[in-house]
């Protein structure tokens, strides 16, 4: 029997607890909650948190359909290899170390605060840290009890045997019962679907608030509910945790986070977007589909659109509230042409819409009228304040157009108020933009700075930059722009005085790496501007720079301090929120 089924590993695991990995008795596993019945899947036990693939309750089982119906497997082999498989994961799971900083990670590090350190530790020296008191599809009445960085609730049940577990609810606030099934068991919490709010939190929600039909479904957004002013203090608490929980800074060298700056639209704003399609199931009738597609008909198992909240399944969206009107406009004529098409696809593919100024010499349109473009390798031009960027549709560029002009002025004035005083000789005028994409840095802040070079590792955005400064007048021994990696840019930067540099740094989520701050370290620019679109591994990475300057100066010479530290909304609606740190050599 299933239900009585005791899973038994002879040796050693290893359990991490706050990133250490100890070893521990080989505990027993006795999994209690009912047998599953032939033919569906039950989590129970998987890797923490990772969103997999996995059947969504309304849309039936997830056996691979074809145009007869659902292939069937033979019962008892089902069974037997669920098992085998959740032996797997759950040995996985054991000896899972999260990675610093990640997804899994800050999420780990709420719901230790949640649920507290003590209980925490005793369920892993006994053991029973993957023994869910939820089963697979449970409905429950949770209270949820704080927001995790990501968006969603995190929410306990007020029943005495379920209390010391966590439930991860998306669309669910602080103070509000909601009803929630549950879908992964991990580490002390549960992953659970929104079902609906029983007692909303009416202080916070407004879902009259709520513009987009497929919100509470559509992964993308989390806040439509909230007010925007929510949405920022929000936004800022997550900077403040993030340094709190990453910096390993004592509280004195952090300054108080300045309110976050919001984005002038807050719906419209999007200048991409990626809506996704997978490709016909293989057993459908091709000659059919050929002639349905003819027809401009959409067989019912093309979705064209984006992810379902917490899943890799696409769901089928029409319109997207918080991308700009011009690509909302284009969306159904794309979406058109992959019905017509979809029988030509061996394989799902990612589409893109991206906002572009039409830059067509022989165009009839007024000036800056915007257009889409669907093409990856066409050039897209846009403006921020009154400087032009062109780069390729494909790369890199941040896609909230409207907000660029405080983001980059706001880098600007942040540095210049260290130095008021133009004829301050102590005022850096040299700048180094690292990770520098087209350029977007270094052009906008080119009027303060005699001297600049930008540092990235793609060679087409090091083109795009290089023809952005032409076009934007900026003679090439004023400003250049280098292909090369970042860990590697302090050699090609020997003619950059550091006291008389300023350096600003964007990198990709994942933060720097640790070559790249040993040499900015050595390097030892006046003030560095840290931009970053994972505030966690900024936190990090911050904490790292001050921390080496003030050990090794141990209160003489010259170490890093962090000046200030704001939030800027680039995505509203969203869970999303980009971070400035300025740093200065004091
Ligand atoms: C977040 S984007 C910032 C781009 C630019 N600052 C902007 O705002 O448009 C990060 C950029 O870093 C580049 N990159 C990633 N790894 C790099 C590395 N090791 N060295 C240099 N550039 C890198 C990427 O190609 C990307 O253009």
């Amino acid at each position: 029997m299933l239900a009585r089924r005791l899973l038994r590993y002879s040796a050693s695991l290893l359990i991490t607890r706050n990133h250490r990995i100890y070893p521990t008795r080989a505990p027993f596993l006795y999994f209690s909650m009912a047998s599953p019945k032939v033919g569906e899947t039950r989590a129970l036990s998987e890797d923490p948190v990772t969103p997999g693939k996995r059947p969504r309750l309304d849309e039936g089982p997830s056996e691979p359909v074809t145009a007869e119906g659902p292939i069937q497997k033979k019962p008892k082999d089902k069974a037997k290899n669920f098992a085998k498989k959740n032996a797997k994961r759950l040995k996985k799971a054991r000896e899972n170390v999260l990675e610093e900083c990640s997804p899994e990670d800050v999420q780990w590090k709420d719901i230790v605060e949640l649920l507290e350190q003590d209980v925490v530790g005793k369920a892993i020296e006994e053991g029973t840290e993957f023994q869910s008191p939820f089963a697979f599809r449970e409905e429950v009445e949770l209270e949820v009890k704080a927001i995790s960085p990501n968006g969603a609730g995190l929410a306990q049940s007020d029943s005495e045997d379920k209390r010391r577990w966590v439930v991860v609810v998306p669309f669910a606030l602080p103070g509000e019962r909601v009803k929630a099934r549950i879908y992964k068991n991990a580490r002390m919490h549960s992953l659970a679907d929104f079902i609906e709010i029983v007692r909303p939190n009416s202080e916070l929600r407004d879902d009259s608030r709520i513009q987009c039909r497929y919100f509470s479904k559509c992964g993308g957004c989390q806040y439509q509910m909230l007010s925007y002013e929510t949405q920022l203090d929000f936004k800022r608490n997550v900077v403040i945790k993030a340094y709190k929980n990453y910096s390993h800074l004592p509280a004195t060298s952090i300054p108080k986070v300045q309110p976050t700056i919001g984005s002038p639209l807050q719906y419209g704003y999007r200048t991409k977007i990626t809506p996704h399609f997978q490709a016909p199931p293989s057993k459908v009738d091709k000659v059919e589909l050929q002639k349905q597609c003819a027809e401009g008909k959409a067989p019912e198992w093309l979705k064209i659109g984006f992810n379902r909240q917490g899943t890799s399944n696409v769901m089928d969206i029409e319109e997207c509230p918080i991308a700009t009107p011009v690509l909302n406009e284009a969306l159904p004529g794309v979406r058109d042409s992959i019905v017509k098409t979809i029988h030509t696809y061996k394989r799902g593919a990612t589409l893109l819409l991206r906002e572009t100024l039409d830059t067509a010499e022989d165009s009839k349109h007024p000036p800056d009228t915007k257009l889409c473009n669907t093409s990856q390798h066409a050039s897209i031009r846009e403006k921020v304040g009154d400087f032009i960027f062109e780069y390729v549709a494909n790369s890199f560029f941040q896609n909230n157009n409207v907000i660029l002009p405080a983001l980059t002025s706001y880098v600007r004035d942040a540095i210049i108020a260290l130095y008021p005083n133009p004829d301050d000789p102590a005022r850096p005028d040299h700048l180094i933009d690292t990770y520098c994409g087209s350029g977007l840095f270094a052009i906008t802040l080119s009027p303060n700075f005699s001297k600049i070079v930008g540092i990235e590792i793609s060679a087409e955005s090091i083109q795009s930059a290089n023809q952005n400064a032409k076009l934007n007048n900026l003679p090439a021994d004023r400003v250049e722009f280098r292909k090369g990696d970042a860990s590697d840019i302090f050699q090609a930067v020997q003619d950059f005085p550091p006291e008389k540099t300023v350096m600003v740094i964007d990198p990709p989520r994942k933060g720097c790496d640790d070559a790249f701050i040993q040499q900015l370290l050595k390097f030892r620019c006046k003030v560095v501007a840290y931009v970053s679109c994972n505030v966690h591994t900024q936190a990090r990475d911050v904490g790292k720079i001050l921390k080496a300057t003030e050990k090794e100066v141990e209160g003489e010479g010259k170490k890093y301090v962090l000046e200030s530290l704001r939030g800027f909304d680039l995505f509203p609606q969203t869970a999303h929120v980009e971070s400035v740190a300025i740093l200065k050599l004091v």
